[in-house]
Formats: C-alpha cells, sequence, structure tokens
C-alpha cells in the first residue's frame, strides 16, 4: 500500500551521533508517511541501528531533531516515546524466559497501559481474551503455556511482535526483526507484520538484510553507508541504482 499524502509521522533533520570522535551517524534526514513500511538497508557498519537506537530514544543525538508527528520528540526517553505512539523490537529477544508465553504478553499489555490499570476481575479476563485473540493472530495461541524459553526462535520473534503490539503504537522500528531465522520463516514473519502493519494502519520502519524481504515489504527503501543517507527510492528506483549495486547490493547480501 502506498503512503498517505500529508504530514510526515516521522521526520528526521540532520540525525548525527558520534561515539567518542567516531562519526557513526553524520547528519541523517528521513521523513515518513503515515502508513508506510520503509527499509533501512546499507552495509555492515553503515549507522543503521544507531539511527533506529537514537529515533527509539535509546541513544542520544549529537545533534539533529526528531519529531514525531510534528511534535519535537528528540531527547526523550523511550518511555516517554512509547506513550506518543513509538514501539519497537530489538536484534536481542527481550522475552521474559521464565514466563509463558501468555504472561509475557500480558506483562506487556500492563506494561503498555500504565500501572493505573485497575485489575478487577473482569477487565483481567476481558485482557486475558486480549491476549489470546492477538497470540492467535500472530500464529502461537497454540504455545501460550510454554516458557518463552522452550519455544523455537522464530515463534519468540512472533511473540515479541505481539509485545510491541500489545502497547498500540502507530510507529514501529524493527531491527533486524528476522536475523536467525530460516528464509521460509523470515518471509511468514515479514508477511504477517506486513499484513497487521496494513490492517492496523501501523508505520513501518524496518532494518532488513535479506534483500528478498525488503522487495517484497517495503513501499520505499532507503539506504544508508557510512552514517549517511546514500540513497531513497521505490523499490525499483533502488534496484536499478548502479551506485547503490555497487555499494550494497554487490556485497554479497
Ligand atoms: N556503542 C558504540 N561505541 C562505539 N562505536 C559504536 C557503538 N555503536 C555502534 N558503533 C559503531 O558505529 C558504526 C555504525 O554501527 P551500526 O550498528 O549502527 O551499523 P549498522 O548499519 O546497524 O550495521 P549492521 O548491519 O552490522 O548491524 C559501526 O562502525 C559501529 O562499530
Amino acid at each position: 500500500m502506498t503512503a498517505t499524502a500529508g504530514r510526515p509521522i516521522l521526520e528526521a533533520e540532520g540525525v548525527a551521533r558520534q561515539f567518542g570522535r567516531f562519526v557513526a551517524l553524520g547528519g541523517v534526514d528521513l521523513a515518513l508517511e503515515a502508513g508506510e513500511k520503509r527499509a533501512l538497508i546499507g552495509p555492515n557498519g553503515a549507522g543503521k541501528s544507531t539511527f533506529i537506537n537514537v529515533v527509539g530514544g535509546q541513544l542520544a543525538a549529537s545533534a539533529g531533531t526528531i519529531r514525531l508527528d510534528g511534535r519535537d520528540v528528540t531527547g526523550l526517553q523511550p518511555h516517554q516515546l512509547a506513550r506518543s505512539g513509538l514501539g519497537r523490537t530489538f536484534q536481542i529477544s527481550r522475552t521474559y524466559r521464565q514466563m509463558s508465553v501468555r504472561e509475557n504478553l500480558v506483562a506487556a499489555y500492563l506494561v503498555a497501559r500504565g500501572h493505573g490499570y485497575s485489575l478487577s476481575r473482569g477487565r483481567l479476563r476481558a485482557l486475558a481474551a486480549e491476549a489470546e485473540a492477538l497470540l492467535e493472530r500472530v500464529g502461537i495461541a497454540g504455545l501460550a503455556e510454554r516458557p518463552a524459553d522452550d519455544i523455537s526462535h522464530g515463534d519468540r520473534k512472533r511473540l515479541e511482535f505481539a509485545m510491541v503490539l500489545a502497547g498500540e503504537p502507530r510507529l514501529l522500528l524493527l531491527d533486524e526483526p528476522t536475523a536467525g531465522m530460516g528464509l521460509k520463516e523470515r518471509h511468514e514473519l515479514m508477511d504477517l507484520v506486513a499484513e497487521e502493519a496494513s490492517g492496523r494502519g501501523l508505520t513501518l520502519l524496518f532494518v532488513e538484510h535479506d534483500i528478498d524481504v525488503v522487495f517484497r515489504i517495503a513501499d520505499r527503501i532507503t539506504v544508508m553507508a557510512r552514517g549517511q543517507v546514500f540513497a531513497e527510492g521505490t523499490a525499483d528506483e533502488i534496484a536499478a541504482d548502479r551506485e547503490v549495486q555497487r555499494i550494497y547490493l554487490g556485497e554479497g547480501h
């Protein structure tokens, strides 16, 4: 689905980040339209994760501005950004491994809805029903009682996706969501992500090394190299860009 025209949901302007004297991001400009699915690609070390971490509030920017729905959110903490509609997943699993799949998801709902959320019996039952329906949607309802430690890597990725959806984000940052997955389950997970994103009108910004997944899912692609935006366009435009092929697609990814 093509992005709807209008004010960008995310605007990054001149976003920079240094580690000591090393410039990991050298002033990145990027704007996402509400509802679009944007892939962020580029060689190892290009700055993709750093950019996601700065937008997600895990890292402070050294310079630049980030706006969410037109509001300056530069320097806000992750929990403040979550309240503004931003959700994210990480390269490393963030599930509670001893807790069951269902408990993990219920915990995510409770965190998302805040400490003031009153837990009457009726509320808890409604929450459990919501969790059940979401587990069903992401294809792991049959694993609800199993400890998160005891399910496959791919199913844990599905659980993490459900947990981030529990926060009802409008903008979702996914940093290599399919890392460590086989070809088939990689495509299945990203088809699920794309379907949920379209159904919920979610905006996606995802880092992905599998170029087939990128071309299949993304409305637009931003190519980064050496901490800068190197190119941006539709899948066809990026596929036809000789310079992009040279720096990225030709490098065996
Ligand atoms: N905490 C840190 N301290 C020092 N240097 C860092 C730190 N985090 C990232 N870097 C450096 O910044 C550069 C960009 O890293 P980043 O992880 O953002 O790249 P990437 O495009 O996500 O790469 P990959 O595809 O390999 O995940 C790399 O050279 C990396 O070594």
